[in-house]
């Protein structure tokens, strides 16, 4: 039996295997994707020669740290794959984000990326999205109103703080609303909703735009989803 820690780790390193000389790849943000860039940091010092774009200012900060090349973003065109992590992942990949505030980028870089891999321990696979309350990046301009909008689509609403209180802040000066649904049955019809309420910036829900979800194990091995159902039976094999 592996720690939670040693799963995000096991994940997070096979998924490095896809990184390849030339690429171009997006670094997500979070505690499974930190070990991401730790390692692509030690390929990079051992002469692999990559470029990255960063899905926060904690992972470039990090990446810098470890020596990471980062591409201005006006000089790429689209990326060639992006690992990341996620909160909650159903057997469609279908992803709940934002759990550390940044959704936003992620899915920009996402959306430009030619393939997104998922990094995750097995504590975040779900058969219903929900659990984890949906987090929603809101402008702070009349936000009470769009914590209205918010609430009556079904869910309890939190506005997420800093630990020492006051709100907290998204690296764009947005605020985080915490969506708490009792289930969320239908992804994409929430998703639309969500999507066109006034104030809403972006949401965590990632839906059709994850390729593939490595899973670390509690056994030490890792499961490797596709998107359209298929689980690899060795997952060495992909
Ligand atoms: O905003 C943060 C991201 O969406 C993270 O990738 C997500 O919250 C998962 O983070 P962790 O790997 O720390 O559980």
């Amino acid at each position: 039996m592996v720690s939670e820690y040693n799963m995000k780790k096991i994940a997070a390193e096979h998924a490095t295997k896809y990184v390849q000389a030339g690429m171009k790849i997006g670094l997500g943000t979070g505690s499974t994707a930190y070990y991401a860039i730790l390692k692509i940091g030690e390929m990079v010092r051992d002469g692999l020669s990559i470029q990255a774009v960063a899905t926060s200012e904690a992972s470039e900060k990090l990446a810098v740290e470890q020596g990471i090349p980062l591409i201005p973003l006006r000089e790429v065109d689209r990326l060639d794959l992006t690992i990341d992590g996620a909160d909650e992942l159903d057997d469609q990949l279908r992803l709940i984000k934002g759990g550390g505030g940044a959704l936003l980028r992620e899915k920009i870089t996402a959306f430009h990326s030619e393939r997104l891999v998922i990094v995750a321990d097995d504590t975040k696979t779900v058969t219903q999205l929900g659990a984890f309350p949906l987090p929603v990046e809101i402008v702070p301009f009349a936000y009470e109103w769009t914590i209205q909008s918010l609430t009556q689509l079904g869910c309890t609403v939190q506005i997420r703080h800093k630990p020492d209180k006051g709100f907290y802040v998204t690296d764009n000066g947005n605020y985080i609303a915490d969506c708490k649904f009792q289930q969320i049955p239908q992804p994409e019809e929430l998703s639309s909703r969500i999507g066109s309420l006034p104030g809403v910036v972006e949401h965590g829900l990632f839906i059709g735009m994850a390729d593939q979800a490595i899973i670390g194990c509690q056994d030490g091995t890792v499961r490797i989803l596709h998107s359209g159902n298929s689980v690899a039976k060795n997952p060495f094999d992909s």
